[in-house]
């Protein structure tokens, strides 16, 4: 008898595209390959940046295993966290819910109520198709050292010996390093064109100095808190969006003095409101969540 279909939430945090499977009752562990399949808008989900499983867990109220669009199966996922933080609220009406990923337990709660979407088609103001939900996660402690971001060498991770471009006139230089859970590495330029960051992007992406690959912000500090950032995403190219990206271009503009230690971070699709927490050195992301649809996965 074949499988039954598999039903899938289309969700996105900030605009970052993600397709969430529940697991919980039937295991998820689709390949690289089929991973990558379904990732191909032929495959008629519509693409995603990330594919996200939520499994049980002993240790908490949710595991979440995450996906790039890739294939490559890594450590965490920021926006994935508000989304299914927000799947699981709602699913647990707790207030907080602690959720497991590969880089290590986060907590995620309700940063407000439901705000309106996007009005609907002809609806008057302010009556929405699809509400928008804000959503504060505690993604724990930065690791800072190189050896945890990781490098492949000893540096100091404030500024990183890394230039992009002629030796004499590099385009980009000097670079923070900062792990998530997740590898990145961050730019400080103000040149964010589509072109610029694919091309850089995917050049410091598999750069040798990083063994297990990064992901590649390029932080515009606007003021001592507003940063404009674009990501090129490890194993998913340039985003809408990117959560461990905006905490790692926060941190790492704190680190250089650039900014205080809470920041709006714009990004393509939104904003999202990062603050390194002096007390406790954690980091807490704050932003929307957007419900887009639900489906059935294509026969396997
Ligand atoms: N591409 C990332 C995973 C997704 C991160 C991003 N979508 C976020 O919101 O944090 C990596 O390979 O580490």
């Amino acid at each position: 008898m074949s499988q039954p279909a598999r039903p899938y939430i289309r969700m996105n945090g900030a605009g970052n595209a993600f397709i969430v499977v529940q697991a919980f009752e039937e295991p998820f562990h689709p390949t690289a390959d089929q991973v990558r399949a379904l990732a191909d808008p032929a495959a008629g989900l519509g693409g995603f940046d990330q594919l996200i499983g939520i499994e049980p867990s002993e240790t908490a109220d949710a595991f979440m295993r995450v996906w790039n669009a890739d294939g490559s199966m890594v450590e965490t996922c920021g926006n994935a966290l508000r989304c299914v933080g927000w799947l699981m609220l709602e699913a647990t009406d707790k207030e907080e819910v602690v959720i497991d990923t590969l880089g290590g337990p986060t907590t995620a709660r309700r940063a407000s109520s439901s705000v309106p979407g996007r009005a609907g088609s002809g609806d008057p103001e302010g009556s929405t198709t699809a509400a928008i939900h804000e959503v504060t996660v505690d993604m724990g402690a930065p690791r800072l050292d190189w050896s945890e971001v990781p490098l492949a060498e000893e540096m100091d991770t404030r500024g990183i010996e890394l230039q992009v471009g002629p030796i004499d006139a590099p385009v980009l230089h000097t670079p923070g390093a900062v792990s998530m859970g997740n590898p990145h590495v961050v730019f400080f330029t103000d040149q964010q064109d589509d072109a610029f960051v694919r091309g850089s992007g995917s050049l410091v992406e598999r750069h040798p100095l990083f063994p297990e690959g990064v992901n590649v912000g390029f932080a515009d500090v606007l003021d001592r808190d507003r940063i404009r950032l674009r990501v090129w995403e490890r194993g998913a190219g340039l985003t809408l969006a990117c959560g461990t990206g905006a905490c790692a271009a926060l941190v790492a503009s704190a680190r250089r003095g650039l900014t205080d230690r809470r920041a709006t971070v714009i990004v393509d699709c939104g904003e999202l409101t990062i603050n390194w927490d002096e007390a406790s050195n954690h980091v807490f992301m704050t932003g929307p969540v957007e419900i887009e649809g639900t489906g059935f996965l294509p026969a396997a």
